[in-house]
């Protein structure tokens, strides 16, 4: 037996009942079911039945709706029910070794920003992965409800739209948030496109609208943004952290897409939201950023020279100090696990496990700050550490 508030994992999965509507069952903590709400299932037109669960009294009265097949609401029992959740100690989420905040002692607030609406400013210096805030889900529902082509859109899902709303405590807040389609797409699914982030729940793609988070702007300083977003499973907590020192009086921005890419990649997947992009790179001189993308395609070449066959030790010595120092002038910190971790297996594939072993822990070391510590990468990184300690342990033995 694990108590529940130090691992609300194993209580989710096979031992929860799957609840729907052909087993109905009234909300019950004995039985396993904390949803407060009625239960609303739809069959749609994409695949199988998706089902509405709602708990008024997650995270503090403001709620949570979630549009998920009864497998993976079965997988989120254990979060739901915790006795000790962590909506109530938000302090004790930021990563181990970054600065911590009480929630009474917030480090921004929510104004008007000239050609992007609302936006969040630093009110006071905010120091480098310090966690700037914490959010927990309003709404969370699965990928597949979201397609890409908005003609295929399920007609059915705009039913488990309305029921999520309906059964929401503070719908208010929500319809408040940011919308970019507009006529004829159901609010909810336009305030999700328009301001959810893809997170993975039980396995599952799924698409998670943290109001708190919602109300940053897209944006980047010929650098990523200020700030870095991190969804934690265990919690379905999203936290803020700052990538550097924010000065008083500075917006506060995230990135909507990945790191690392060039101009034109970003234009076109910033195109998704709809917006003439009004950020300090966007609107910085040509110069300026073909000098960023520059330095962005050479990485890619490096990263792909490491790992020809044709390269010699000591070339792919030369190239892991190219590809870190432009990581650094692009500033990509958030990025730097996965690049550690490449080249731990690069290392590796060239038979250097020492080395291997030392971008191994650096790369797990900025992974557990950027990503989800009790996540999947997280976990490779631990598992190729392991083979390397045995393998380097057997060698000196
Ligand atoms: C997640 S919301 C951000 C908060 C929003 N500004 C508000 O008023 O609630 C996303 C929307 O903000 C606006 N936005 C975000 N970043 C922007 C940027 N860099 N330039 C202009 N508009 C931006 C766009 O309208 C976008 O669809």
């Amino acid at each position: 037996w694990t108590p529940v508030s130090l691992s609300p994992q194993p209580l989710a999965g096979k031992c929860t009942p799957l609840v729907d509507d052909h087993t109905p069952a009234t909300p019950s903590a004995s039985k396993g079911i904390p949803w407060t709400q009625p239960l609303y299932c739809a069959t749609i037109e994409v695949a199988e039945k998706f089902c509405v669960y709602s708990s008024s009294t997650f995270n503090d009265g403001s709620g949570i709706s979630l549009i998920a097949k009864p497998e993976t609401a079965a997988g989120v029992v254990g979060v739901i029910q915790d006795p000790m959740p962590a909506w109530r100690s938000r302090r004790h989420i930021a990563p181990s070794g970054c600065p911590r905040i009480k929630l009474d002692d917030l480090s921004y607030t929510v104004i008007p920003v000239p050609g992007k609406g609302l936006g969040v400013v630093a009110t006071r210096r905010i120091t480098q992965l310090e966690t700037i805030m914490t959010s927990f889900p309003a709404i969370i529902a699965d990928n597949e409800l979201f397609p890409s082509d908005e003609d295929e859109r399920p007609a059915r899902a705009d039913r488990l739209f309305q029921r999520a709303l309906d059964q929401l405590p503070d719908q208010e807040r929500f319809l408040s948030l940011a919308r970019s389609k507009g006529e004829g797409v159901h609010p909810v699914d336009d305030v999700i496109r328009t301001n959810a982030f893809g997170i993975t729940v039980d396995g599952r793609d799924m698409k998670g609208l943290y109001p708190e988070i919602a109300e940053q702007n897209w944006g980047s300083r010929l650098t990523p943004s200020s700030a870095y977003s991190r969804f934690t499973t265990k919690d379905l907590a999203m936290s803020v952290l700052a990538t550097r020192d924010i000065e008083p009086g500075e917006e506060i921005t995230i990135s909507y897409v990945p790191l690392g890419i060039t101009t034109t990649q970003r234009t076109r997947k910033l195109s998704n939201w709809g917006f003439n992009c009004s950020c300090e790179l966007c609107s910085a001189p040509p110069e300026a950023r073909e000098a960023s993308d520059q330095r962005r395609e050479r990485m890619v070449e490096v990263y792909y020279a490491m790992q020809d066959e044709s390269t010699s030790y000591n070339t792919l010595v030369e190239l892991t100090r190219e590809f870190i120092k432009l990581a650094q002038v692009e500033r990509l910190l958030a990025k730097v696990g996965e690049y550690y971790q490449a080249l731990m297996r690069i290392y590796y594939g060239f038979g250097d496990a020492e080395t291997a072993r030392k971008y191994g822990q650096a790369s797990l070391k900025f992974a557990e700050i950027f990503s989800d510590p009790d996540g999947g990468f997280c976990a490779g990184i631990r598992r190729d550490l392991r083979q390397l300690n045995e393998e380097l342990s057997e060698r000196r033995n």
